[in-house]
């Protein structure tokens, strides 16, 4: 028996499998975050990493923006760099720089020094507590969505120790130690599919593998160090759902500046396919219909810096071209710090008001 309050709110599920939905369901991605001043004020207190790792305080941050507008999702507050942490990575969060890593790897030898079988329950078990708690606290509102880096977008930081605008030290290492950077890309590989295991076993509903870097790519080097392992844990997430008496949740894969790549993600197992803002949601969407695939996306997250009316005006015409069936609207990356919550209130109440006249004239 499931051990979590009844659903009032599935539109999220529904579209992710491409059944009938009464209007699009729609939620953003860092929905929690610096955009909202109360958010502000957690961080206030209490550092980066110690909010992602205390389960009420990480609780408090992913409610926050539904006690405030009306999506259709949460989204667990965490971030994509737990996972370094947990292969014995140190990993700081510098204001105004973002995260830094003091110890990269720098050499195909410091692949040795990462524990790289950890624990995950111990190293990890502190997102799986807050799935959990906040899955209760929710009551059934809306679906909780957890999430994981994929394997090449955390290689990458590990490699950079930052961000970057070329990513030349992680994309050298791919083509100067291809086998070396397989063998890295392999121990991430089996950590996230046990993580994202977790997080459906604590609670979560849907999941989401970040590929942040997948545009740094061409089309050949992405086959082989991301879509190969992008593969990989949709397949063995959801073999060991089933080995374990659990139905697969669905899962979404976001391959941010990959246009190239739609057609073969829709191949693999994912259920939905994110599109970042400069992708073209029609010619997506005829492939997607192909597999039997959902999309999500993808207003520019710019777009919230006009006005409430053009927020609006350019949300609508984003709902007509996905159509109304196997779309769950987002931004096409996630929100900035200095976004006003009620611009993003006008992309919300812009998808539910447009797509139901959508669908109801369907
Ligand atoms: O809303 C929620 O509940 C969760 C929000 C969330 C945060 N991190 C991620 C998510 C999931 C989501 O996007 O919905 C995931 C994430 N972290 C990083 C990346 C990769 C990347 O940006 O390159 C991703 C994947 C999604 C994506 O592509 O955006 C890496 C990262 N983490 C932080 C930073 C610094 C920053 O200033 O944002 C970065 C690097 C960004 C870059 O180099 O461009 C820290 C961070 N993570 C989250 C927050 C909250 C917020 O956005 O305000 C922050 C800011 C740290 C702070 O509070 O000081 C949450």
């Amino acid at each position: 028996m499931d051990p979590f309050p009844a659903m009032k709110n599935d539109l999220l599920l529904r579209a992710a499998r491409g059944e009938k939905v009464e209007k699009v369901p729609v939620w953003a991605m860092r929905q929690a975050g610096r955009y909202l001043p109360e958010f502000r004020e957690v961080r206030s207190k209490h550092d980066f990493f110690t909010v992602c790792r205390t389960p009420e305080l990480a609780c408090e941050v992913t409610l926050q923006p539904l006690r405030r507008m009306d999506l259709d999702a949460a989204i667990i507050f965490s971030d994509i760099l737990v996972i370094p942490q947990a292969l014995g990575m140190e990993v700081q969060m510098v204001p105004g720089k973002g995260p830094v890593f003091p110890n990269p790897l720098v050499t195909p030898d410091d692949i040795q020094k990462l524990n790289a079988t950890p624990d995950i329950s111990k190293e990890l078990g502190y997102v799986f507590e807050a799935i959990t708690l906040t899955r209760q606290k929710l009551e059934g509102k809306v679906p909780l969505i957890g999430f994981s880096g994929a394997p090449w977008t955390l290689m990458s930081y590990m490699i950079e120790g930052s961000g970057s605008t070329t990513f030349s030290k992680s994309r050298f290492w791919l083509y100067r130690y291809p086998e070396e950077s397989k063998k890295l890309l392999s121990i991430l590989t089996d950590v996230i599919v046990k993580y994202l295991v977790g997080q459906a076993k604590a609670g979560a509903q849907l999941l989401q593998v970040f590929e942040s870097h997948g545009g740094f790519l061409d089309e050949t080097i992405f086959n082989d160090f991301s879509l190969f392992y992008l593969r990989r844990i949709a397949s063995e997430v959801k073999q060991h759902l089933i080995s374990e008496d659990i139905t697969p949740v669905p899962m979404t894969v976001f391959a941010k500046g990959a246009h190239y790549a739609v057609e073969s993600l829709a191949q693999t197992e994912y259920d939905v396919i994110g599109l970042d803002w400069t992708m073209d949601p029609e010619k997506a969407r005829s492939t997607a219909q192909k597999y039997n695939k959902s999309l999500q996306g993808n207003l520019d997250p710019a777009a919230l810096y006009g006005s409430c009316e053009s927020i609006a005006q350019r949300t609508t015409e984003i709902v007509r071209k996905f159509g109304g069936k196997g779309h769950i609207a987002n931004l096409g990356h996630g929100m900035h710090p200095d976004m006003e919550p009620e611009h993003l209130n006008a992309f919300v109440e812009a998808v539910h008001k447009s797509s139901e006249e959508l669908i109801q004239k369907q």
